[in-house]
């Protein structure tokens, strides 16, 4: 089993969120003992505290790891989001620090694209009144308002992982896609590209969003879009709730512009499961509301638990970046003969070559060397045929290197 210059069951690992009890398994697999497992997330202040002795943190989409939470995580070698989305960390400011972001981009694809289709059938034959009325001893039978899915127009805003994996499952039962994104992009089966968001919103009878949340995305779909949306259409959000006008929303369905919305993502979302829902949707017989859970099946858990925490097992037994979604990305062998320096830094000029005297200062044979950077960092990893007293002198000279971020040594 691979070592670390820190004694292996001393690294902290810090998991959030309820994270897949896999992740738990496959540190503790790889030799990590010092797990401190959190079903919720953590308030703001609990959270600095915990982070500043953490080694390496998981967490899902709640936990906000900004850049004021990041300046407490004086050790932290690694960030672990247990989801796709990666919005909820400052990612810069991790960068910054030389702290690599980890994902699981595809394990909850699938999910959501069954939940999305499940929700836009419901919606169309307007079963959620129909389900409410029932619950309250109503009885209403009738077909007024409810309409098969098949020749429907289904437009995709955000046409990615999700987006294209939707778009198929909704032709196999006959809808008709398009598709609206930024950049462009390949159309599987017929899904054919709209001629922009207003174009898609004219036409589609059931939009469903799919981008990330970024500073463009923001109230994407406010109250004007939703005016161009048909009457009688319905909304569905499974992206993140700052992507759609909430109020404006609530106001669309009011009117009865809209037929009905399923809405996954809010903007303010309840910490935990003891925590109280508030949204000026709730009440609303024609709106589907569920608890952030359109990736929350036990596969897709099962699965991004053994991915994002093997990930992060790899980069620290490894030094293995590949897959980082805010760092120079070097997929490394093993180096069963070696120790192995890592060395992250400010990409200035002149660092290198500080780097390289080091190495010829301490005369130990270089076995391997890899360098990528990006524009802001670096990230050199340096093979040396060397005794572990020698590279743990070799770490000390290279942390002195001003620019240094990070230094690690593997043996
Ligand atoms: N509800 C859930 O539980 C759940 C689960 C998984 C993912 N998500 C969310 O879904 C999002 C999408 O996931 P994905 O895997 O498909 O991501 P992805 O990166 O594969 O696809 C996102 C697409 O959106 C496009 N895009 C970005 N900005 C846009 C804009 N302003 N207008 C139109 N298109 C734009 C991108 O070009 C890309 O094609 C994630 O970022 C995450 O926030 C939610
Ligand atoms: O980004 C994601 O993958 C989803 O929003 C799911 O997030 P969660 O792990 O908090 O359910």
């Amino acid at each position: 089993m691979a070592t670390t210059s820190f004694p292996k069951s001393d690294i902290r690992v810090l998991l959030l969120e309820g994270v897949s009890a896999n992740a738990v398994e496959t540190f503790r697999a790889a030799g990590y003992e010092s797990i401190d497992y959190h079903t919720k997330s953590l308030p703001d202040d609990e959270l600095k505290q915990r982070i500043a002795e953490a080694h390496i943190i998981g967490i899902r989409s709640r936990t906000q790891l900004s850049a004021d939470v990041l300046a407490h995580a004086r050790r932290l070698i690694a960030i672990g989001c247990f989801c796709i989305g990666t919005n909820q960390v400052d990612l810069a400011a991790a960068q910054a620090a030389g702290i690599p972001v980890f994902n699981a981009p595809y394990s909850n694809t699938r999910s959501v694209a069954e939940l999305v289709l499940a929700e836009a059938i419901m919606l169309m034959r307007r079963i959620p009144e129909k389900n409410a009325q029932c619950h309250r001893g109503g009885w209403s039978k009738s077909a007024a308002g409810s309409f098969e899915v098949r020749d429907k127009v289904l437009g995709v805003v955000g046409y990615g992982h999700i987006g294209t994996q939707i778009g198929l499952l909704a032709e196999a039962v006959g809808m008709r896609v398009i598709f609206h994104d930024v950049i462009t992009k390949l159309a599987l089966g017929n899904a054919r590209p709209s001629d922009g968001l207003d174009d898609l919103l004219e036409r589609a009878d059931i939009v469903t969003l799919h981008v990330p949340e970024t500073p463009q995305t923001r109230d994407l779909i406010g109250a004007e879009q939703l005016a161009r949306m048909r009457k009688g259409s319905v909304l569905i959000n499974a992206s993140r709730g700052t992507v759609v006008d909430i109020d404006a929303l609530a106001e669309a369905l009011r009117s009865g512009h809209l037929a009905g919305a399923a809405i996954d993502v809010f903007p303010v979302e309840p910490q935990g499961n003891d925590d109280p829902f508030v949204s000026p949707l709730a009440g609303m017989d024609n709106v589907i509301l569920t608890p952030h859970v359109g990736g929350s099946t036990l596969e897709a858990q099962d699965n991004i638990g053994r991915e994002v925490a093997a990930k992060l097992v790899r980069y620290s037994d490894n030094g293995s970046t590949l897959s980082a979604v805010n760092f120079p990305e070097v997929n490394l062998p093993e180096h069963p003969s070696s120790r192995r320096l890592l060395h992250i830094h400010r990409n200035q000029p002149g660092i290198l070559s500080q780097i390289n005297d080091v190495f010829s200062k301490a005369g130990v044979n270089i076995d391997g060397q890899y360098l990528q950077t990006n524009p802001t960092i670096g990230y050199v990893v340096v093979d040396v045929s060397a005794t572990r007293e020698q590279a743990d002198q070799l770490k000390v000279a290279l942390a002195a290197i001003p620019g240094t971020l990070r230094c690690r040594a593997l043996y």
